[in-house]
């Protein structure tokens, strides 16, 4: 196919790809000065209504869910002759499966990649939507503030959960599909999504797809050393019988994120090594410094972040921060009204901009900490809206920390996150508050998981 020049008022660049039924392309919005990718349907394909029907039901999903995990359609249109197009975001940096094809991962950044995966299906599944083919070549990856994220793409075989449970044509890719998918007229549900992020996980730690079901061999036996509840989550999800697999993909990736923050987890190839992270910003560890002169400790690399630590000696407190966020830090900040009553005391802020702290209009990044008496619940401790919608919630229990967070994934162009968290059986809690450019749950974790009392 020849090089356009426009679809409209985007200007087009270079051919990304092509797939089975439409060519993408990176094209620059000279309007807006950004780059997007436009998915043209193929000719054709273009006048049949139902592969129409289909490409215009993808871009609708991904405008309604609108999630940081999954490719945003910003726009849709039609060219003269007749082929639907849909603007979507550019994903930079190829996909999951390039990623894969360059060597092994190191096992932290393939579950890294694999929560952010297993979130991205997680938003599919509440909107009430079942991918059907989720594959590595399906999962994109694009640069952030914050190192590389997923985004979750293809949604050309997506379909409604009620609709799924009816007859449903056979659809997918041989080596992720579920069993249930290859049956024509199967019954599907929101298990057979689980059993392609089995598959992808199983691709991501091994470097090869599982073989057709019933697969037998567990990645331990081609990576070995690998946590003993990773192949077993990994296997229950490939099984066979759906019933045996976990419920949805957020139990799938709840599951796999307790694993990847268990202190056994083998220490293979820092990913620091294989990529380079955009940050820090210029000023950054000159604070830092300032930091460390004012008796702060040191600091230190942890795989895909640099993260620095800081001690608050009133407090007995360690906290590590990402260094770039590790401007302007108070060890004397309030706590918000309902952790103040808890009982908490002054606390410590690292962050972009301290005084922006308590508006999440404004936008700063960084991480507040203090200590609260008792083991008290988190609805106790932390405000219920300081953003907009209802927050998530999520159980943290590790070796080391024990309690919830809250989280609002999308809190006025940023991420916002209220933990209380306290060593199992120690009666003194740890509230903290991470604000984000993006959200990134691994790095939630990280932070938790480098929380230290004495
Ligand atoms: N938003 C995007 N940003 C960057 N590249 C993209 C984007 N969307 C798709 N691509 C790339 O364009 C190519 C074609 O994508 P498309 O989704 O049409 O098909 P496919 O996934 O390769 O094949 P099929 O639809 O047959 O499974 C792929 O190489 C894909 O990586």
């Amino acid at each position: 196919m020849s090089q356009p020049e426009a679809f409209g008022r985007y200007r087009v660049m270079r051919r990304l790809g092509s797939g089975s039924f439409a060519t993408v392309w990176l094209a620059q919005d000279d309007l807006l000065n950004y780059p997007v990718a436009i998915k043209v349907l193929a000719e054709n394909w273009a006048h049949q209504m139902d592969i129409q029907h289909r490409f215009l039901e993808e871009a609708r999903i991904l405008r309604q869910t609108d999630s940081t995990w999954l490719v945003a359609v910003h726009d849709v249109d039609v060219l003269p002759d007749g082929r639907p197009y849909m603007v979507m975001t550019y994903a930079d940096q190829g996909s999951v499966a390039d990623l894969i094809h360059r060597g092994q991962l190191p096992l932290d950044e393939a579950l890294r990649l694999l929560t952010e995966i297993g979130q991205g299906i997680t938003v599919l599944h509440n909107h009430g939507t079942i991918h059907r083919d989720i594959k590595p070549s399906n999962v994109l990856l694009q640069s952030s503030p914050v190192g590389q994220r997923v985004l979750v793409a293809d949604l050309g075989f997506a379909k409604s959960i009620d609709e799924a449970s009816g007859f449903t044509a056979a659809a997918g890719t041989p080596g992720y599909m579920s069993p249930e998918q290859s049956m024509p007229g199967g019954d599907l549900d929101v298990r057979s999504d689980v059993y392609s992020l089995g598959a992808v996980a199983y691709e991501l730690i091994t470097g090869r797809p599982p073989s057709r079901p019933p697969v037998r061999i567990a990645p331990g036996r081609i990576r070995p050393g690998l946590p003993p509840a990773l192949d077993e989550l990994i296997l229950s999800a490939l099984s066979v019988d759906r019933e045996s697999r976990p419920a949805d993909a957020k139990t799938f990736t709840d599951r796999v994120r307790a694993i990847r923050m268990s202190s056994d987890l083998p220490q293979d190839i820092p990913w620091w090594q294989r990529y380079r992270m955009p940050w820090p910003r210029a000023g950054a560890l000159t604070a830092v410094c300032g930091l460390l002169a004012l008796g702060l400790t040191t600091s230190l690399g942890v795989p895909g972040v640099s993260l620095s630590t800081v001690r608050y000696a009133d407090q007995e407190l360690r906290v590590d921060v990402p260094t770039a966020w590790a401007r302007e830090f108070h060890t004397d900040q309030e706590a918000r009204p309902a952790a103040a009553e808890a009982g908490a005391g002054p606390g410590l802020l690292v962050a972009t901009g301290a005084d922006e702290w308590h508006n999440t209009d404004v936008p700063s990044y960084g991480v507040y900490a203090t200590v609260v008496p008792g083991a008290p619940d988190l609805r106790n401790v932390a405000d219920t809206d300081p953003c907009p919608k209802p927050p998530e919630e999520r159980m943290v229990d590790t070796p080391h920390w024990e309690g919830g967070l809250w989280e609002w994934p999308d809190c006025n162009g940023g991420a916002f996150t209220a933990a209380a968290v306290h060593p199992p059986g120690t009666p003194r809690t740890v509230y903290l508050e991470i604000r984000q450019p993006d959200y990134r749950p691994d790095l939630v974790d990280k932070i938790i998981a480098g929380v230290r009392l004495r």
